[in-house]
């Protein structure tokens, strides 16, 4: 099995992350708070999504990286490596990114005297609070919902990229470093934009028995969120998450096609 989109989705992802960790993070005072976890756990997530997307395409088209441009696979078979992708890197993320939600959760006010500590001290304290609590399989809390959210957008994410990329490219040649950025940049916009109601629901879920109640399932969550709060509810963050789309995913596609290129 090719190892180098592995490689190269490690380092592509993790540079993208640093781009869009001060969105991430808007909502408290220090910016680059918490870097190096993101950066950690986002890359080996970054590297499974990519290394399983080509791979599977691989095995569909019988084409290998370098040769992608100059035989381009059908937009199905993109489509199906991308949910593939998707599929298997939710079940990555999912522990990763329950401790980032609670994390970034905890906006009790900054050690005043007096004031009760954080429940988390740190990602490692709130990995083990939560085997403790619910056991290792509470760090999967919401992993559903993660995986219904990311399956179907990064089959889209990839369409996008690779539709845009054919778009501004004479037939069968590599695309330029300025239409990987754009075709990157919009890829993320449109898979974020799709991936917003589920994202809501899977924070929500994740958060279930803290700042939220526990709900019985996804489609429980949905419903009672949109009967307290309205439809609006599934589109909270759209702005924000298109925002920090662009930039993230521009800066992980150029580099990963500059990495793969450049190992020829
Ligand atoms: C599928 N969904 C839109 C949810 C995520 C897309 C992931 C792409 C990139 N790692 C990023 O953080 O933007």
């Amino acid at each position: 099995m090719p190892v180098e989109e592995f490689v190269a989705g490690w380092i592509s992802g993790a540079l993208g992350l640093v781009l869009g960790h001060p969105f991430d993070t808007v909502k408290l005072l220090g910016f680059f708070k918490g870097m190096s976890f993101p950066i950690a756990s986002i890359a080996v997530v970054n590297s499974v999504l990519f290394g399983v997307y080509s791979n599977t395409l691989l095995a569909l088209t019988a084409t290998s990286h370098q040769e992608r441009w100059a035989q381009p696979p059908s937009y199905t078979h993109v489509f199906i490596a991308g949910c593939t992708g998707g599929f298997v890197q939710a079940y990555c993320l999912a522990p990763f990114d329950l401790i980032k939600v609670r994390l970034q959760n905890q906006t009790e006010p900054r050690a005043r005297p007096g004031s009760p500590p954080p429940r988390y001290r740190g990602p490692v304290h709130c990995a083990v609070s939560i085997c403790r609590e619910d056991g290792p399989w509470g760090l999967f809390r919401g992993a559903w919902a993660l995986t219904l959210r990311d399956t179907p957008t990064l089959g889209i994410y990839f369409v996008t990229y690779e539709w845009l990329c054919r778009q501004s490219t004479p037939d069968r040649q590599n695309p330029g470093a300025a239409t990987v950025l754009v075709a990157g940049g919009f890829a993320g916009i449109a898979s974020w934009a799709v991936a917003t109601p589920l994202d809501v629901i899977k924070s929500r879920m994740q958060m279930g028995g803290l700042k939220h109640r526990v709900y019985r399932g996804v489609l429980d969550c949905m419903v009672s969120s949109a009967r307290q709060e309205g439809l609006g509810v599934f589109f909270r963050g759209l702005t924000i998450n298109s925002a920090r789309a662009f930039p993230v995913n521009a800066v992980t596609f150029l580099t990963y096609e500059y990495l793969l290129s450049s190992w020829g």
